[in-house]
């Protein structure tokens, strides 16, 4: 199958005519084939989005909500069409790409509802006599950039706020996983968006086609997806133009077990903030701290069910973990595991991997002993790999886990719910799971302090990220 890039609701060829191969992770075959967006495209899309975005604007929130919620049934109705593209090209089992579609399917949901509660202020200046209106506007045509570990949901929480405000959208999917980009632009026409509000280039040149748009006037928001190094990257670009930005980022989860805790429920928890899409989300618990009196019970139950997963092909009904993106990723990981037992970490459990398979896969492992100062506590791990470290001191704790970086996620597991959220109070996170191991909802501000990203998805900050704010000053004598 061959797909061109998306504008004006239809696919064209890219400029020059060249495409790219999208493969299966799993077994490294070839899936399809998609336009490889050069510049000149990228500057179609905007003129496609420039074309749209008076009207769109202008148009009544019912209407913008009725295609959002359009989008959801939609998207619902379609699960496993989309769910089969999801695992094709990133690998994740497929029962797992049905939960990220109905995921996905929620923000389009939760924006239908929030773009007819608009807001504003109408009030006396301190001095008297003048009046202030203060209201909203879209920002503009939004740039949105996202990666390739949640194909559908990554893009969903940025396109629904931007259409519930107003804004039209310029996707540029990984080139790992364009597939899922493209059938959601067409699903987002077939609800109603209008040709140009919803606008996709697929592409090998990211560098040079996101350049294109922040460098582009027109371009008033970039909300990108992706790793630290590539947003501290695009800030700068859209330093040059004063772009408005949302950076959701990288992250290096701490997972902390007191030993009042419940160990069965941090293990679950474990399991889920660890091996949901195998290790590569950015929540991913990425460092294990349990307090000496449980670390033996906490290991030997958390390794019994490492163990016990199933390594293997997203379409396979006893699959858990799927491949890992690319043999590149794969290489990372090992390379992570391999420098932390040379500093004396051990591999207490370990699940086997498939047989003779060309697919990127990497066995689930439990690690301990782990030096402080490993690199496996320090870097993003992203994938299938949990490093326990025991502690007895809560001042120690609270250094470790505020010594890094990022900021994004952290859990915290613990009988006493008000030592709980003290210590979560102490950590330098943006969302903490307390007694929990999975933290995303719709319905809540998703996002990062320190080098974890700036701004909020979700919830109803996720729409501030698409509106300017705008205030008339009346003269009221
Ligand atoms: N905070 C969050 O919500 C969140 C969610 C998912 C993933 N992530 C992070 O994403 C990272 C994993 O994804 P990745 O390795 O694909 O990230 P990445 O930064 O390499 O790529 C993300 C996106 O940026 C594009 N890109 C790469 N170089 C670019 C450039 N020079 N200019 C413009 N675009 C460019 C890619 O093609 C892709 O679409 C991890 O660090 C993870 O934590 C963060
Ligand atoms: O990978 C990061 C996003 C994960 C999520 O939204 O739950």
């Amino acid at each position: 199958m061959h797909h061109g890039v998306y504008r004006g609701a239809a696919e064209h060829p890219a400029a020059g005519g060249g495409e790219f191969a999208v493969t299966d992770p799993g077994t490294g075959e070839v899936v399809g084939f998609v336009a490889d967006g050069q510049p000149e495209d990228a500057v179609a899309a905007v003129e496609a989005a420039a074309a749209a975005f008076p009207a769109w604007a202008a148009t009544a929130p019912r209407q913008r909500s009725e295609v959002l919620r359009r989008a959801f049934d939609l998207m619902t109705a379609e699960t496993d069409e989309l769910a089969r593209i999801i695992s094709l090209e990133n690998g994740k089992p497929l029962a797992d790409s049905r939960g990220e579609v109905a995921y996905a399917a929620e923000f389009f949901r939760w924006f239908s509802e929030e773009a007819v509660r608009s807001d504003g202020d109408f009030a006396e200046a301190p001095a008297g006599g003048t009046r202030a209106i203060v209201t909203t506007r879209p920002v503009g045509i939004a740039a949105l950039v996202a990666p390739w570990n949640f194909p559908a949901a990554m893009f969903t929480r940025k396109i629904a706020p931007a259409l519930a405000a107003g804004c039209p959208v310029l996707l540029k999917p990984a080139s790992e996983t364009p597939l899922t980009a493209l059938a959601l632009a067409d699903l987002l026409t077939r609800a109603g968006a209008p040709a140009g509000v919803v606008n996709v280039v697929t592409t090998l040149k990211a560098g040079s086609v996101v350049g294109t748009w922040l460098a582009d006037d027109r371009v008033r928001k970039v909300s990108f997806t992706g790793s630290t190094a590539v947003g501290r990257r695009l800030l700068a670009q859209a330093a040059e133009n004063v772009v408005n930005a949302s950076m959701e980022l990288g992250g290096n989860a701490p997972f902390v077990v007191n030993r009042d805790a419940d160990v069965e429920q941090a293990v679950i928890g474990a399991m889920q903030a660890k091996f949901r899409n195998g290790g590569q989300v950015c929540t991913a618990a990425n460092r294990f701290y349990v307090h000496a009196d449980v670390a033996e019970e906490f290991v030997r139950r958390f390794g019994a069910r490492i163990e016990a997963q199933k390594v293997g092909h997203a379409f396979a009904d006893d699959t858990t973990i799927g491949p890992m993106i690319t043999s590149k990723a794969v290489a990372s990981i090992a390379k992570l595991v391999d420098d932390a037992v040379a500093a004396g970490a051990k591999i207490s459990h370990q699940a086997p991997v498939p047989r003779g398979s060309v697919g990127n896969y990497f066995p689930p492992t439990l690690l301990v002993d782990v030096p402080s100062d490993a690199s496996i506590l320090r870097e993003e791990i992203f994938g299938p790999v949990a490093p326990v470290v025991t502690w007895t001191d809560e001042d120690e704790l609270v250094r470790l886990v505020n010594g890094t970086e990022y900021g994004l996620a952290s859990y915290v597991y613990s009988g006493d719910l008000k030592w709980a959220i003290k210590f979560a109070e102490k950590t330098e996170a943006g969302i903490v799971g307390v007694n929990r191991g999975l933290v995303s909802d719709p319905a809540f501000p998703f996002g990062g302090v320190k080098q974890s990203g700036l701004g909020r998805e979700g919830a109803r900050a996720g729409l501030r990220e698409f509106q300017e704010t705008q205030y008339f000053s009346v003269d009221w004598s």
